[in-house]
């Protein structure tokens, strides 16, 4: 049984349809890409998972998450979720993170909120063991330091910590990399990959950009004008693209493989 299943969602704001009946699913385990344009619905989607759209947004459609539809639970119900079964990360990590408190402090707020009844040796050990899984640097010494103190890369990392802290069963990561350098955005991948591998997390892995997204998912929707287009493994997607905005995007798509030697024309 799916992990994660979206039937026919739809989200308006007002007049205007944002996401228009979209269905997709997530297995235990598997990393989905949602993959498409700015102003497609890639965020609203993740936001409406979470159910943390403003009210002002009308939703219809069904959302199950291990069994229940998270559009019929209480406030209470989907916060007592949020950060433990379902957490989130996004492009840019000083959105998340408090820039007046220790980021010890924070990853240790997010462990007590779930657990309120572990004792303080016992969050402590908690937080030092996340900094640890995403292999943070000296993590004992670092805890004490504040956001800003860190580079970007490493923020991106303390952002997942705090986010996979209590062990949640679905990651949504919103644009993880797109604001980091080459470099760096290759290291965050390959430590979700870890993640995902050591710990099994499901993950909804949401970008604009295909090759990225190919990188990191198992399948691959791609989204536009609040449709999907088309679903499939990332490598069917590569090989035989359904849809002219697919083949669109994958026309975008610098490959490794390109032989210079060839004239353009035979390629
Ligand atoms: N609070 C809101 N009120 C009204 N319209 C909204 C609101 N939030 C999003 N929208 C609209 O919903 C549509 C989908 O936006 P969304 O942010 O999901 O796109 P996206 O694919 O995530 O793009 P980006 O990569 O730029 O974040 C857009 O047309 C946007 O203007």
């Amino acid at each position: 049984m799916a992990l994660l299943s979206v039937e026919n969602l739809n989200i308006r704001f007002g007049n205007s349809t944002a996401v228009d009946g979209i269905s997709f699913s997530i297995n235990e385990g598997e990393v989905l890409g949602l993959v498409g344009e700015s102003g497609s619905g890639k965020s609203v989607t993740s936001l409406a998972i979470l159910r943390l759209l403003a009210p002002s947004a009308a939703m219809t459609g069904t959302i199950h998450f291990d069994g229940h539809n998270l559009l019929e639970l209480s406030e209470k119900q989907m916060r007592a979720r949020r950060g433990r079964d379902i957490s989130m990360i996004f492009q840019e990590p000083m959105t998340a993170l408090n820039p007046a408190m220790t980021i010890g402090e924070q990853i240790a707020e997010a462990v007590r909120v779930h657990h309120p009844k572990l004792n303080k040796a016992e969050v402590k050990d908690r937080v030092l063991e996340s900094l640890n899984n995403v292999a943070l640097p000296d993590p004992t010494r670092r805890s004490k330091d504040y956001p800003h103190q860190f580079s970007g890369g490493q923020r991106q990392r303390i952002m997942i910590a705090m986010a996979v802290v209590n062990q949640p069963r679905l990651l949504i990561a919103d644009e993880p990399t797109t604001a980091l350098d080459v470099t760096v955005q290759a290291q965050i991948l390959r430590l979700l990959r870890d993640l995902r591998e050591q710990h099994g997390l499901s993950m909804l892995f949401i970008s604009h950009d295909l090759a990225v997204t190919a990188q990191t998912a198992d399948r691959v929707a791609v989204m536009r004008h609040g449709h999907i287009l088309e679903t499939n493994t990332a490598a069917e997607l590569f090989r035989a693209p359904q849809d002219d905005y697919t083949r669109a995007l994958l026309a975008a798509v610098p490959t490794m493989h390109t032989d210079r030697t060839r004239p353009l024309a035979t390629l």
